[in-house]
């Protein structure tokens, strides 16, 4: 099914259903205009205003130790803790919180859910801090990785800190779903590390030791788990019932996994320009991504030959040559077809929980941005 038929029919909201169901606001309450880019942008945009004087003040309340690491690490400061323009990421996760929130419950249910979606992303940045320690990445978000800066040991308490300031801020949140999303989000982080010792573990593993259906396992786990996490917290926030928290989970993870595809497939023949990261970096690390082991389980002849490439250490001559035979053994082919298939779950998921198409939009507009997007 193409991401155009997975749309459910008739679904093109306008500025004011958009309003009406909170995933925008307007400029009566200080967010930003009416509509005027693709949606999903706006509804970010919206996101990242709605969280931030939230996640600014958590990071604030942290000793100024690793406070400074925070602030660096979230693009708020120079690594000389002088001010800096910021680069907090997309907002996936918080949006999903939020949509998630309002297709269920409207504004209200958006507003109510504000401190759930600050404790995703502070749960998501703690795993990019302890990712990149872990996987030797030198560039985040365009910029130098806060261990490449502040060392190994200060990263990782930094990222420790966030996990905890999410965990504090629910305990602390008066609604009467914090306790269940509480504990939601603490699975949610076993299932985090569960999936990231999977894939450090599959990294050990020759390429031709590796099976497919279980880097979609660790996939789902390592990057599905929290997507998931998102829609249940913001269907928890908005009373919703068990089976649609369930299936809005679902509808998450699957999204998520399509962005770990798209991710890995971005991670191979991206721009770096708009990437911010060097080209080619996963496959310099011989890391055994989803197209890859795709690739090298396909039985094609191009299979072996990138088999004896990644047998050797990364030589710069052969990164094309790499990437290539991925490509000829039909890797990236099967990534894409894998994420379209993922998107078509996703909306049967969607549909489940939030039959109304207009209630929907939202979300829907959030999982095709997630496999559309370049960076
Ligand atoms: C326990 C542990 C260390 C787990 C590791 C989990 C992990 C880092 C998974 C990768 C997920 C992923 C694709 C992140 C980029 O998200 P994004 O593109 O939304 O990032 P952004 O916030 O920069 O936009």
């Amino acid at each position: 099914m193409t991401q155009a038929q997975a749309r459910p029919a008739g679904v093109r909201p306008s500025t004011e259903t958009l309003e009406r169901r909170g995933s925008i606001t307007t400029d009566r309450d200080g967010g930003p205009g009416p509509l005027d880019g693709p949606e999903a942008a706006v509804i970010l945009e919206r996101a990242r205003a709605t969280v931030d004087p939230e996640l600014r003040a958590a990071v604030e309340s942290l000793p100024a130790s690793l406070r400074r690491i925070t602030r660096y690490h979230f693009g708020w400061e120079h690594a000389d803790g002088t001010p800096a323009a910021g680069n907090a990421g997309k907002a996936i996760r918080p949006a999903l919180v939020l949509t998630a929130a309002a297709a269920i419950g409207g504004p209200r249910a958006r507003a109510a859910a504000v401190r759930a979606a600050v404790a995703v992303e502070l749960v998501h940045n703690f795993t990019l801090l302890h990712d990149d320690v872990m996987d030797r990445d030198a560039t985040r978000r365009h910029r130098a990785t806060a261990w490449t800066v502040f060392g190994d040991a200060d990263a990782i308490l930094a990222g420790d800190a966030l996990q905890a300031l999410a965990l504090r801020l629910l305990a602390e949140d008066p609604h009467p779903a914090s306790a269940a999303a509480g504990a939601r989000l603490a699975d949610c982080v076993v299932e985090l590390c569960a999936g990231q010792q999977a894939d450090t573990a599959l990294e050990k593993r020759g390429p031709g030791e590796v099976g497919l259906d279980e880097v979609l396992t660790m996939a789902e786990a390592k990057t599905g788990a929290l997507l998931g996490c998102a829609c249940a917290l913001g269907a928890l926030y908005a009373g919703a019932a068990d089976e649609d928290v369930v299936a809005l989970d679902a509808f998450g993870r699957e999204a998520g996994l399509a962005f770990q595809l798209i991710d890995d497939v971005i991670g191979i023949w991206g721009d770096p320009g708009h990437t911010g990261k060097p080209a080619g970096a996963d496959l310099a690390a011989r890391k055994k991504s989803l197209p890859v082991v795709a690739a090298l389980t396909s039985g094609d002849p191009a299979a072996a030959e990138l088999a004896a490439l990644y047998e050797v250490p990364y030589d710069e001559e052969d990164l094309q040559r790499t990437a290539l035979a991925v490509e000829r053994a039909g890797g990236r082919d099967w990534a894409q077809a894998q994420a379209a298939e993922r998107m078509a779950r996703a909306m049967q998921e969607l549909a489940r929980a939030v039959p109304e198409p207009e209630e929907a939009g939202g979300l829907l507009a959030l999982a095709e941005f997630v496999t559309r997007r370049s960076n």
